[in-house]
This record gives structure tokens, sequence and C-alpha cells, in this order.
């Protein structure tokens, strides 16, 4: 059974409630049809109600709760809850009342009150907009300070990581973290594996140089992120700096960095910033066919996660399997 196969059977054995933000959306209403078959979890969908009694299968009208936030009983409560915890940062109550009728917001705060156990959007809204509302409200979880995004990949036919699963991370959210902030992301990820796979991390802090085999400020970065990582994380598996055919590949490990405990086998990818996440992850996903799911929200204390625009209704089904498994 594959890992995203077994996660979904996790899912199912537990069927958690999830919020779906972009409940008219073609691929959404897709793959609720999927979700609901399959049984993977019980769902809210949001939106304009008009559009979803147009656009959703009878399957989907019969099986999800709908919700319509200019147009729902617990608006007005809602909007209330979200003035008491954002009037600190100068939310007015007019200003609450606006924003909880857009569905990321509603959906947000349908996961804070406990009404949902986790929110899945991002197929027409960008990264920003759905992260947002969750960083605002649903915060960090205890303990961590830093929210980041990783994704699932599984790449087909691939001996490499383990067995083609890798997580990648930061993909999604923070630009240009620091060392320290590339240390947490690369500790939060090596829990996000150890929870969605169930296998031991072997972290890679990737670089464009393999051991020193380059000199740059921006190596200097990733050199310190692993120094305060192992600190962090003794237990970790975790080695860099390391070029990516280092990380993967055990005969370039063997000349480029003989005796790294990662070297060759690696199967949590830290990239340096955003731009190589956002760009590495999509390049294995198209060019090598990979199953990618995410952006993964970790670090978050309850699960929001995002889609790229990109995805497929596939992809919102996996999604929507692993925040049920993250609530659990
Ligand atoms: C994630 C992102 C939207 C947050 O930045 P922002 O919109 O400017 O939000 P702010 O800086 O105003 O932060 C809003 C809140 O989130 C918190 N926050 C922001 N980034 C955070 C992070 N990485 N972890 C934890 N909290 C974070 C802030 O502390 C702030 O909390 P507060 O309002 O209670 O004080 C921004 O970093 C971003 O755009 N990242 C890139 C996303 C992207 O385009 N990805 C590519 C496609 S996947
Ligand atoms: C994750 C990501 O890159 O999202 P999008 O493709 O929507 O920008």
């Amino acid at each position: 059974m594959s890992v995203l196969e077994s996660i979904k059977e996790k899912a199912k054995a537990s069927k958690r409630c999830i919020v779906l933000a972009e409940g008219t959306e073609k691929r959404t209403l897709k793959a609720a049809e999927s979700i609901l078959k399959e049984g993977i979890a019980e769902l809210i969908m949001l939106g304009d109600e008009d559009e979803f009694k147009k656009s959703a299968p009878s399957s989907v009208l019969d099986g999800v709760t709908f919700r319509d936030p200019s147009n729902s009983p617990d608006t007005e409560r809602l909007a209330q809850e979200l003035y008491e915890l954002r009037k600190n940062k100068g939310v007015t109550i007019e200003k609450a009342r606006q924003l909880v009728l857009d569905p990321l917001y509603y959906g947000v705060m349908l996961v804070k009150m406990g009404q949902a156990d986790g929110m899945v959007a991002g197929a027409i809204h960008s990264t920003p907009d759905v992260l947002r509302p969750a960083l605002q409200i649903i915060k960090t979880a205890p303990g961590i300070a830093l929210v980041s995004g990783c994704f699932l990949m599984e790449v087909p036919n691939s001996s490499y990581g383990h067995d083609g699963v890798f997580i990648f991370a930061d993909c999604g959210v923070n630009p240009n973290p620091n060392a320290e902030e590339l240390a947490h992301i690369a500790v939060t990820s090596a829990n996000t594996f150890k929870n969605l796979v169930g296998a031991e991390p072997r972290v890679a802090m990737l670089s464009f140089s393999t051991k020193g085999s380059a000199q740059h400020e921006l190596v200097d970065k990733v050199v310190q992120a692993t120094q305060i990582a192992k600190q962090l994380a003794p237990d970790i598996a975790l080695d860099g700096e390391l070029q990516v055919d280092a990380a993967l590949v055990e005969s370039v490990a063997e000349l480029k960095a003989p005796g790294s405990p990662v070297g060759g086998k690696a199967n949590v990818l830290i990239f340096p910033d955003l731009q190589a996440g956002n760009i590495g992850y999509k390049l294995v996903e198209r060019l090598a066919g990979a199953t990618a799911v995410g952006p993964i929200c970790q670090g978050i204390a309850k699960p929001v996660n995002d889609l790229s625009r990109g995805c497929k209704p596939e992809d919102i089904v996996d999604a929507v399997a692993i925040t049920a498994v993250q609530s659990m």
C-alpha cells in the first residue's frame, strides 16, 4: 500500500469533518464526490448557495453540509468571536463582520471554534490569501515559533528517498528564512515525515555546495542552519550542506560527502529559500510525474492546508486525507 493510500485508510477510520472553503469550484466539487464515495471525511462546503445548487452533483448536494457565509445563522456569532480574537490587532466589529463573509475567514473560524477539524483551500486563491487568516486566527502550535509549508511527494518508480516518497520544505510559506528559521523548518519537516510516512526521517540541508565545495554567504546560511538544527534535535539524522545529487545518490554521496549520515539516502529535502523550494517541487511534479500534495502547513495549532492553483481533483482528495490525519 502506498503512503498516500495508507493515509487515506487512517482518515476513513476516523471520519473527521473538513471544511472545503472553495465549495463551488469545479475541481473541489469533483474531489468532494470522491471523498464522500470513499468515506474519507465529512465535509462542510462554503460558497454562494445559488452557485452551489447549480453546480454540485446530487451526491454532493445530499452528502455534505453547505454554508453560505453571507446567509448563515452563525455568521454574526463568528464575527463576534473573530472581533474578540483580533480586537487587540485593531480589528473593529464592523471589520470582523466584513471578514467573516469571506469563506477563507469563515472556514478558519469554524476550525478555531471546534466546529470542524481542519480546512483545505487554494484551488482558486493564492497561498498568501489562504494562509493569512489561518496564521492570524489559529496561530502556531505550542512550542512552535514558525509555520512553514511542505509537500508530500510521491515519485513514481523511484528508489530514492523512502521508495520515492519525500517531504520537501519550505515550498510554500517563508520567502527567505534566516539560518535559525531554516533550522526550525528542518526539524518540523522531520516530524511531519515521521507522522505522515511512519518512517525515520533523513534530512538533507540543500545548497549549491557540498561540505565546503563552494564559498558564499548563501552557503554560510545553510551551514549555520545545519548546526542549529543539530542542536535543536540531536536525535534526528540530519546533514548539510549538501547538493541535491549528494543527498539522493549513494555513489555521488561517497564522492562528495563520504561518511555523511544522510548522503545518498535523504528523504526530507530542505531548500534554502522559497524560490528554490517552490521551483523544486513543481519541477519534480511536472517532469517526473510525481504526486505533490500541499503546501501542507506544519507548525500550525490546527490543520489548515493550502493547494496549488494548478491542482487536480485527486490532489484535493489527498490534501483532505492529510488534513484529517493531522487533526488526530
Ligand atoms: C505567509 C504570508 C502570507 C504571511 O505574511 P503577511 O500576509 O504579510 O502577514 P503578516 O506578516 O501581516 O502576518 C499576519 C500574521 O501571521 C503571522 N505570521 C506570518 N508569517 C508567519 C509564519 N511563517 N509563522 C507563524 N506566524 C506567521 C504574523 O505573526 C501575524 O500575526 P499577527 O497578525 O497576529 O501579528 C507571507 O509570508 C507570504 O506571502 N508568503 C509567501 C507565500 C507564497 O506566495 N508562496 C508561494 C506559493 S505556495
Ligand atoms: C503552492 C503553490 O505554488 O501555489 P500556486 O501554484 O497556487 O501559486
